[in-house]
């Protein structure tokens, strides 16, 4: 069964809640994962339609639409959660009682959000007539540490729905599009070094790394021999056609030991070279899309005509002259 998770999203009225939500929830169904979107607007027409905008009734509306996404949760689906959700400590406790909780503040500054007004609401409760209205005259805590920030001025509705789809993926909650590209062109590049000729040694060093081979040696000693590959002899012969029909990319010395790196989980959570947002991310900041720490980029610098027909997310392998360094 899928693992359940809910993603809160929380931020001010015409921040992009919804409108990123909406487009999780439509890349989710496309792959096949069991999603429900709930929505402030929405759930405040039916669930809480008694309630109002007070803090009492807010609290009352996050802690009835917590409860739905807790057995949601517990049974499997993904579900997208889109309310202002104010008060911190409300949110603390939603993610404390569902457990499996991931926070995106999803902001833009208050310039962007008069000028979208989506609803009118900004104009009314600047003019006064609308009283507690978050933002203009009422509170909102922002999160101190939110999972990702979408920040909806400067990245497009895709860019900030893809952040939430990496976290998801990074986090375990969902499969990776296209089994990872990067670890199958590292296992298939590493196959295809040592059918055509890898010295020995070097061989025997890479398929006995998992540490299972004896020896005082630390297990290198080219005698032994290789251990049966990763999957088994088939899946090995499957990878080899495979690589056949992919296209060629020729690595330096440096992208080569990259590869390697990612192809043994060195270089983890990365499953291949880093997409535009990351890199763009990390240069920016020191960070990846999700957030975490990571200081420099990780790239496959191609020509203009080997970009040409390679397609991101795309599978590779590179030349079987290429070695393994060892
Ligand atoms: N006073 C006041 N303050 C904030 N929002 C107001 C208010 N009055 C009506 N609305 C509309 O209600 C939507 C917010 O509902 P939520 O359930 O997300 O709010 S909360 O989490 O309980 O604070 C919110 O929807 P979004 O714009 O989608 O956020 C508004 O359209
Ligand atoms: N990158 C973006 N992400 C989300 N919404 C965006 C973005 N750029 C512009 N918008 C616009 O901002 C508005 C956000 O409205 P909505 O999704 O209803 O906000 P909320 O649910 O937070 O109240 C929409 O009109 C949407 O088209």
């Amino acid at each position: 069964m899928q693992r359940g998770v809910t993603v809160w999203f929380t931020g001010l009225s015409g921040a992009g809640k919804t409108t990123v939500a909406k487009w999780v929830e439509a890349i989710l169904k496309e792959r096949g994962a069991l999603v429900e979107r709930l929505d402030g607007d929405v759930v405040r027409q039916s669930l809480t339609r008694d309630l109002g905008f007070s803090k009492e009734d807010r609290d009352k509306n996050i802690e009835g639409v917590t409860f739905v996404t807790k057995l949601l949760t517990r049974n499997g689906v993904v579900c997208l959660s889109s309310f202002i959700s104010p008060y911190r400590v409300v949110r603390e406790a939603s993610r404390r009682e569902i457990g499996e909780f991931l926070e995106v503040f999803v902001t833009a500054p208050m310039k962007t959000l008069l000028e979208r007004d989506v609803k009118g609401l900004y104009k009314k409760a600047m003019a006064g007539e609308i009283q507690n209205f978050t933002g203009v005259n009422d509170p909102y805590e922002l999160p101190e540490n939110p999972d990702p920030v979408l920040h909806t001025d400067r990245g497009s509705v895709e860019a900030c729905a893809g952040q939430v789809i990496r976290l998801l993926e990074r986090r375990g909650y969902l499969e990776a599009a296209g089994d990872g590209p990067a670890v199958e062109a590292g296992i298939v590049s590493l196959l295809a070094a040592g059918r055509d000729g890898v010295p020995e040694a070097a061989s025997a060093t890479l398929a006995t790394g998992d540490g299972h081979a004896p020896g005082g040696d630390g297990g290198r000693h080219p005698t032994l021999g290789p251990i049966e590959p990763h999957g088994g002899t088939e899946a090995r012969e499957r990878a080899i056609a495979r690589a056949q029909a992919l296209v060629q990319v020729e690595l330096d010395e440096r992208e080569l030991a990259d590869l390697e790196m990612i192809g043994i989980g060195a270089l983890s959570p990365l499953n291949g070279s880093m997409r535009k947002l990351d890199y763009e991310l990390v240069v920016e900041s020191m960070r990846l899309a999700d957030g975490l720490l990571w200081p420099l980029p990780v790239t496959l610098a191609v020509t203009q005509e080997q970009a040409d027909q390679i397609a991101e997310g795309q599978v590779y392998t590179v030349p079987a002259h290429e070695r393994i360094p060892s």
